[in-house]
This record gives structure tokens, C-alpha cells and sequence, in this order.
């Protein structure tokens, strides 16, 4: 995270320093034009400083799927912290906003920060549910309208891409290694780095993008590319044929020729024999020279030219060489081709050269496997039997590619303590008015069983006590639920000048640890990957005749002739 900090708020109750956002593009600015507009038409009309509440939330779980996680919160902090607009962001606005002539109007906005506004919010790596509010905003009105563009950018594809991964790792299983690969293929630099942070924070292990190790100390994994292994013509290329033994007691001095001593063995071992002839001897070279560079943790990438004929007698030549000098080689990557079929014909191979060689371990040499993999290919990987350890996954990961967005709103739900609502043709689109609390009720085997919102003078529900659960807009859908442990969802994060102590943002790895943790506790009928069951969002008997009652009476009575 960047080393530069603001003040929070003038006030002591927030005034720890926060960090600013990941990406420096993260300003008042990076806003729809219709909100500052509105925050003129507020400020004209004097009401921009009438106190309004805001829900951010989202409508329909991404992916086909019953769940998804709650990821953006921490940049969300970090850009309101150092919410100001600059002299030259005016000027901009001036120019943009021609018809507007007072003056007043813009000295109002250089002043504005966010130290009026409050932002309570689902802890980041939260598994969440649709009309769950994830962040609730409140302040003046034309200040947190400003806000509104911004959050949403912030929160949507980091809980899109989130739950992306969260999918991958359900799928792929716990004892699988998953890398992220994406940079190349991401939506240009910021979806590069918000992937790789992103991805971690749902279950991956590691990144290849360098930055985002720096930038959040991901840990950051590679292999080589087909580049590196076509750059060899010959094994003459090598030149400095020396390597020191593991434990530093030898050197051998033509790595070359043990390595192709470690490849006629194998060409002439009778277990292994009729499976290859001769192999390419430019990827030997290649092989042989990474090794050089890399002794103490060796992978190749063996889909090249051949995989069982040349990619995976010409590694194993070189492991074996670097075993005997007292290296653990690393693995394999195939890229290409069937790699249910590749990676089993591969564990047989190491297997059979553990067992012809009385090398223990060799035969579970870890394979790595890429090439436009996803949810589907990886389920049918595991249907059909493989023997892969650890996936590296690009496009389909980081590009959302199954869903493009999530579709998070943000919605005005409560002005001058006067809830309101706004009304759709689309049940799914009524917003639910009032400011609001909400809880997670788990039952006696320890899974949640039911998010309920309620109004914010309710009194909570309490563990062993009975409450009803209503649906918010189906009558007929309520039922008695008694929580065996009840867990408010939205806690502060931002209390402005309120004296209302401020929740910590946690690190990367504990966001993460958070979020394998919230899986791990959902009951598995809502996690499969065909046809999940809901998980139920209701809301208190009071919050729904309330909707109710502003329900009717907004909307106007229409007229039959
Ligand atoms: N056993 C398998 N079952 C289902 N899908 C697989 C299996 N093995 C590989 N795949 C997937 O099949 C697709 C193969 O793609 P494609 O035909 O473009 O690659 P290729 O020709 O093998 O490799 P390349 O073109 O990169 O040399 C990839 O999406 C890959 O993830
Ligand atoms: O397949 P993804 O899930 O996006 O994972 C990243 C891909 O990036 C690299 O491919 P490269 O850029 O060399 O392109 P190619 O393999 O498609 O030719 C790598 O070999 C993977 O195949
Ligand atoms: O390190 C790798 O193997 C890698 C990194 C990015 C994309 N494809 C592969
Ligand atoms: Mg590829």
C-alpha cells in the first residue's frame, strides 16, 4: 500500500491515518458529471446539507451461483479519506459546468471532505447476500451523492472478480495450488492489479504480477514461457557448464554431459522404454540452461514440441541430473493439448522413474497446468480423473468472463430521518426504504441460516429468542427462526465526526483468512455449482409493513376506463 497518508478527519475519533487508494486515479473527479450536477442542484435549492442515507447493494448473485463475497471496502476508506478536490478539478468543473455562475457553488465544493459523512459496512471478505445493504452511507446529501459513482466502481468488480475465485477454488478443491496469470489479458492496468488483489483475497495462492507483489506483498509465483524454450537451437549454446552441488561440497563441471548421461539412462531403461526416441535436443538445451539458473527450484514447461516424447524425458533428464548433485526439482507446466490425459501419462512417467531409479518423491513431482482454464473445464478435469497440483489461470478469471458485472447500486433510502423508496415495475428493483440494521442468523449446526434487516430503533434479535422472518416483498413467505448466535453485519468504518469508535482495516491476508472462512461455513446445498439453494434475505415483521405502507403510499392509484 502506498507509504502516503491523510488525516482522516480533523476530529480525534477518526484521525488514525489511512492509506490512499491502489490507484491514483481514485479521486473526487472519477465521478459521474450527473453528480455533480445534482450537487449544484442540491446546493441551489439549499438542501445540500439535508442529512441523507444510502444503501449500496446488489440485486442478483453473480455466476449462476447462491453467494457471493464482499470485496472494495478498504479502497472505499482510503478514497474517502482523502476526499478533496483540487484547485485545477475546479477550474475543470467551471469549464465543464458553463451555465453555473455562482461562485458560491464552487468555493462550496473546494471545501468539502468526507469528515461529515459515515460509513458502516460488512466486514471485507464477507460472504454476502442480494439486498443485504454491504456499505450503509450517510451525510449530507450532495457530498455523499458525489460518492456514489465511485463506491460502486470500487466495490463491483472487486467482489466480482472475488467471487470469481472463490468459484475456482471451490472447484478446483482445497489441496490444489492456484495461480493467478491474468495480467496480460486483464482490462488494462487497474483490472490487472485490482485481479491479482482481488483473486488472493478469494483463495488463489500466489500471482505472477510483480507489481501486486510489491504493491500488497501477494506472494508471486512464475514459471517460463514457449519463448525461452524455442530460443535454443543447440546445446552448444551453453557455455558455462559448471554447477555447484546442492550442498556446496562439489562442483560438477559439465552439468551438460551428466544430464546427458541422466537421458540416455532413461532412454534405455527397460520400464520406460518404447515410449520415446530421440528427443528435441534444443529443448534439452533450454531445459538444461534454466536449470543452470535455477538449480534449487527447476520447472519446465514441456508442451513445446512433444510432451511424452520429448518435454517429459528431456526434464526428467535434467531432475534426475540435479538430484544427483542433491536438488528437489520443482515440476512440470503443460499448456496445451488434453491435460487430463497429459498430466496422468505424466505421474505415470515420474512414477515409473522413481521406481526404476530408487528416487524417493519423484513420482509426485508437481504438474502445473494453464491454458483457458475455468469453472467448467477444471469440474471436467476432475470428472474425467487427473493428476494436476496446481492450476495457473488467466483470461477466464480476471476478465469475469462468465459475467461481465455485478451490478451493484446505490440507493437513497432515508432523508432528514424521512425514509424513502424508490418504486419499479421489476419487484426486484424496489429498494427497501429506512435506515437500517442487519443480522445474520445461524442456526444449531453452526451455518447461517437467514440474513434479516430491520429498522435501525428495532431492538436486535437475540440468540435462543424467536423472531419472524419475512420476505420483503412476498406476503406468503415468513417463517419463526430461532438464532442460535446472531452477528450484526454492518459495523463503522468511517465515523466522521461522530464520537462512534472506528472498525480497523484489516491486511490482505487477514481479509483473506476471513473470506475462506465465511466459505467454509455456508451449508454446502448453497455453494454447489448446480443448482444452488437460495439463501433467504428477509426482513422484520415492522420493516415489512412499513415497505408496505410507503409502498402504497407512493405510488399513484392508476385508473381503468
Ligand atoms: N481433459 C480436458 N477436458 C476438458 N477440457 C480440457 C481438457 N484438457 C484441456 N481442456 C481445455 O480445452 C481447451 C483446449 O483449447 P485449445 O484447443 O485452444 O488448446 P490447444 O490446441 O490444446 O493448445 P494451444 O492452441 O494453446 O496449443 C482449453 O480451454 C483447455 O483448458
Ligand atoms: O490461458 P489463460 O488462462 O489466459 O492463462 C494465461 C496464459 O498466458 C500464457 O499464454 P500466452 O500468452 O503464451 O498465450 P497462448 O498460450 O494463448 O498462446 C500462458 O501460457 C497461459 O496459457
Ligand atoms: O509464470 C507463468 O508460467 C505465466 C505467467 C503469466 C502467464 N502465463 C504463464
Ligand atoms: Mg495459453
Amino acid at each position: 500500500m502506498a507509504a502516503a497518508v491523510a488525516k482522516a478527519t480533523e476530529n480525534g475519533s477518526a484521525a488514525a491515518e489511512i492509506g490512499r487508494p491502489t490507484n491514483p486515479m481514485v479521486t473526487p473527479m472519477l465521478t459521474d458529471l450527473y453528480q455533480f450536477t445534482m450537487a449544484y442542484a442540491y446546493w441551489k435549492a439549499g438542501k445540500h446539507l439535508d442529512r441523507a442515507v444510502f444503501d449500496l447493494y446488489f440485486r442478483k448473485n453473480p455466476f449462476g451461483g447462491e453467494y457471493t463475497v464482499f470485496a472494495g471496502l478498504e479502497e472505499c476508506i482510503h478514497f474517502i479519506a482523502n476526499f478533496k478536490l483540487k484547485d485545477e478539478d475546479i477550474t475543470f468543473l467551471k469549464s465543464v459546468m458553463p451555465t453555473i455562475h455562482e461562485e458560491g457553488f464552487f468555493d462550496y465544493l473546494k471545501e468539502i471532505d468526507c469528515s461529515d459523512v459515515e460509513v458502516y459496512a460488512i466486514p471485507e471478505g464477507s460472504v454476502v447476500f442480494p439486498k443485504v445493504p454491504l456499505m450503509r452511507v450517510e451525510g449530507p446529501v450532495a457530498v455523499v451523492q458525489l460518492l456514489e459513482t465511485p463506491f460502486i466502481n470500487l466495490v463491483n468488480y472487486a467482489s466480482l472478480v472475488t467471487t470469481n475465485a472463490a468459484r475456482h477454488r471451490f472447484v478446483a478443491g482445497k489441496s490444489k495450488i492456484l495461480l493467478e496469470f491474468g495480467l496480460r489479458r486483464a482490462q488494462g492496468p487497474d483490472g490487472g492489479i485490482s485481479a491479482s488483489k482481488y483473486t488472493y483475497i478469494g483463495g488463489f495462492d500466489a500471482t505472477s504480477n510483480v507489481a501486486a507483489g510489491k504493491l500488497f506483498g501477494i506472494p508471486l509465483r512464475g514459471t517460463h514461457s514457449h519463448a525461452f524454450v524455442s530460443s535454443y537451437m543447440s546445446i552448444d549454446e551453453i557455455l558455462d557448464k559448471a554447477l555447484k552441488s546442492h550442498d556446496g561440497s562439489r562442483v560438477c563441471e559439465d552439468f551438460v554431459s551428466l544430464v546427458q548421461t541422466w537421458l540416455s539412462r532413461i532412454q534405455l531403461a527397460g520400464s520406460l522404454h518404447g515410449v520415446f526416441g530421440e528427443t528435441n535436443q534444443s529443448e534439452l538445451a533450454a531445459f538444461t540452461s534454466y536449470a543452470l539458473a535455477f538449480p534449487h527450484n527447476f520447472l519446465a514447461l514441456v508442451d513445446t514440441y512433444d510432451v511424452m516424447r520429448s518435454g517429459l524425458p528431456n526434464f526428467c533428464a535434467v531432475a534426475l541430473a540435479l538430484n544427483s548433485l542433491g536438488y528437489k526439482p520443482s515440476g512440470i507446466r503443460l499448456d496445451s493439448g488434453d491435460l487430463a490425459y497429459q498430466s496422468n501419462e505424466a505421474r505415470k512417467f515420474f512414477r515409473a522413474i522413481e521406481k526404476e531409479f530408487g528416487i524417493a518423491g519423484f513420482g509426485e513431482m508437481a504438474i502445473t497446468a494453464s491454458n483457458d482454464l475455468n469453472e467448467e473445464t477444471i469440474d471436467a478435469l476432475n470428472k474425467q480423473g487427473h493428476e494436476v497440483d496446481a492450476y495457473g489461470i488467466g483470461t477466464y478469471l480476471v476478465t469475469c468472463y462468465a459475467q461481465a458485472a455485478l451490478g451493484c447500486v446505490f440507493k437513497l433510502v432515508e432523508i432528514n430521518n424521512q425514509p424513502r423508496i424508490k418504486l419499479s415495475e421489476d419487484i426486484a428493483k424496489v429498494s427497501i426504504p429506512c435506515k437500517k440494521r442487519c443480522f445474520r442468523l445461524y442456526g444449531k449446526e453452526g451455518y447461517p441460516l437467514v440474513d434479516i434487516i430491520s429498522g435501525e430503533s428495532e431492538p436486535p434479535p437475540k440468540a435462543g429468542e424467536r423472531i419472524l422472518c419475512r420476505h420483503p416483498f412476498n406476503e406468503s413467505k415468513r417463517a419463526y427462526v430461532v438464532p442460535q448466535r446472531v452477528e450484526e453485519l454492518l459495523k463503522c468504518y468511517w465515523p466522521g465526526n461522530s464520537c462512534k469508535p472506528r472498525e480497523e482495516l484489516p491486511s490482505i491476508k487477514k481479509i483473506r483468512t476471513r473470506c475462506m472462512q465465511q466459505l467454509e461455513q455456508m451449508r454446502p446445498d448453497h455453494m454447489r455449482r448446480l443448482n444452488p439453494t437460495p439463501y433467504k434475505v428477509s426482513v422484520s415483521g415492522k420493516l415489512y409493513n412499513f415497505i408496505h405502507f410507503l409502498w402504497l403510499n407512493e405510488a399513484p392509484v392508476g385508473e381503468l376506463q
